[in-house]
């Protein structure tokens, strides 16, 4: 099923949540909602679901295929909800929680009992829970209560399936578990999802595309991929990840800042260049394009790369490389040591109208 807003805007009383957004969701896409607090995830998700009325103007439309939805009530449109808060019945079984949505329904359309048993067993099944199908909500984990949620929201058969932070409330390792559900189960039974999150990494390792927000506007819908190598501007930029910053001024092809030196192929000004912490190379000579003396301050060397924290007098804020572990230990990193920083490249947004062009310094 796709989904394609035009023109929903909302107001709530005379502050903005939202300003007048579009966005066409492609069937059997799963998109994240991602945005800072406050930048109107929630609302946008309420709105298609018809949990929420958008203003009336300026007269904007949802369509879900070609039915238009706008005026249709939540009951209506088709949807399973998922929410950070598992609002299982607690005095259910598992198996009673999941079926609930069928045997509630008009008898007409009702499953037969029989039905009803193979559906949910099917469903406890894709979400390995079929060993627990006679327990209570509080006899299970946080994990467990949410996988409850997704099989419960599956049951009707919905063609859209909305998340609210649907993860929000779990542990780091759960999460990842969670999140390798719902792609599979997305992948599997071939519905349209979005769901909403403020975790970076949780939409771009989930989502098909992403749609940042930020001050109720959508500031760009692109895939993980593409919005992380060219984000159309510098709060996505800066929401996508970390950040090192470097301020100076150029004059005849070199960027100078305190007693730090960098070859740039800028006018004449101020500037201030953009790196990601793995664009950000270590090495123990200054080169000829690149004379910027670095203190390792920290070194975190868990996970896939080590993390080294920089500092010098020349920057503001301490930057933080990420290199590889074969190069920390031909390095020998240590705390106290003094090193140069080399950016491998940098990006820069000079107003917030232009877009990123990554510029790749060949020969530093
Ligand atoms: N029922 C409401 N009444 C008044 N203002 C509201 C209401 N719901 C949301 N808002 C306001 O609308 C704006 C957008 O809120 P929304 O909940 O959509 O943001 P969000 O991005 O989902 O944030 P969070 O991540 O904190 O949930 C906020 O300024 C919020 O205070």
């Amino acid at each position: 099923m796709s989904i394609r807003l035009q023109n929903i805007a909302k107001h709530f009383g005379t502050s903005r949540a939202l300003e007048p957004v579009n966005l066409d969701i492609r069937d059997g896409e799963l998109i994240g909602l991602l945005g800072p607090s406050g930048s109107g995830k929630t609302t946008l998700l309420r709105i298609i679901a018809g949990l929420e009325a958008a203003d009336r103007e300026p007269a904007g439309r949802i369509l879900f295929g070609d039915r238009d939805v706008t005026n249709l009530h939540v009951r209506d449109r088709r949807i399973g909800f998922v929410f950070q808060h598992y609002a299982l019945f607690r005095h259910m079984t598992v198996f009673d929680n999941v079926a609930f949505g069928l045997t509630v329904m008009p008898r007409k359309s009702r499953p037969t009992s029989g039905e009803i048993r193979a559906r949910v067993h099917r469903l406890l099944e894709m979400v390995k829970l079929e060993q627990l199908a006679n327990r209570y909500p509080a006899q299970l984990s946080g994990g467990q209560q949410q996988r409850v949620s997704l099989a419960r929201a599956l049951a009707l058969r919905p063609e859209v399936l909305l998340l609210d932070e649907p993860f929000g409330a779990l542990d780091a390792k759960v999460r990842q578990e969670l999140r390798r559900w719902l792609r599979h189960l997305h992948d599997e039974l071939n519905f349209t999802s979005v769901f909403v999150t403020h975790d970076q990494e949780e939409a771009l390792e989930l989502s098909d595309r992403v749609v940042v927000m930020s001050n109720g506007r959508i500031e760009q819908i692109d895939t993980p991929d593409t919005l992380y190598r060219a984000p159309t501007n510098r709060f996505v930029f800066e929401f996508l990840g970390d950040v090192n910053h470097l301020e100076g001024s150029v004059r005849d092809g070199v960027l100078t800042c305190g007693d730090a030196r960098l070859a740039v192929d800028l006018a004449d000004g101020a500037e201030e260049l953009l790196l990601r912490p793995h664009e950000v190379e270590l090495r123990e000579a200054a080169t000829p394009n690149a004379h910027m003396p670095v203190t390792v301050t920290a070194i975190s060397p868990v996970g896939a790369e080590v993390r080294v924290e920089l500092e010098a007098d020349w920057l503001g804020e301490p930057w933080l490389a990420t290199v590889r572990h074969a190069d920390y230990e031909r390095l020998g990193l240590t705390r106290g040591m003094r090193l140069f920083a080399v950016p491998r490249r940098w990006h820069r947004f000079p107003d917030e109208l232009s877009t990123t062009k990554p510029k790749e310094l060949e020969s530093a």
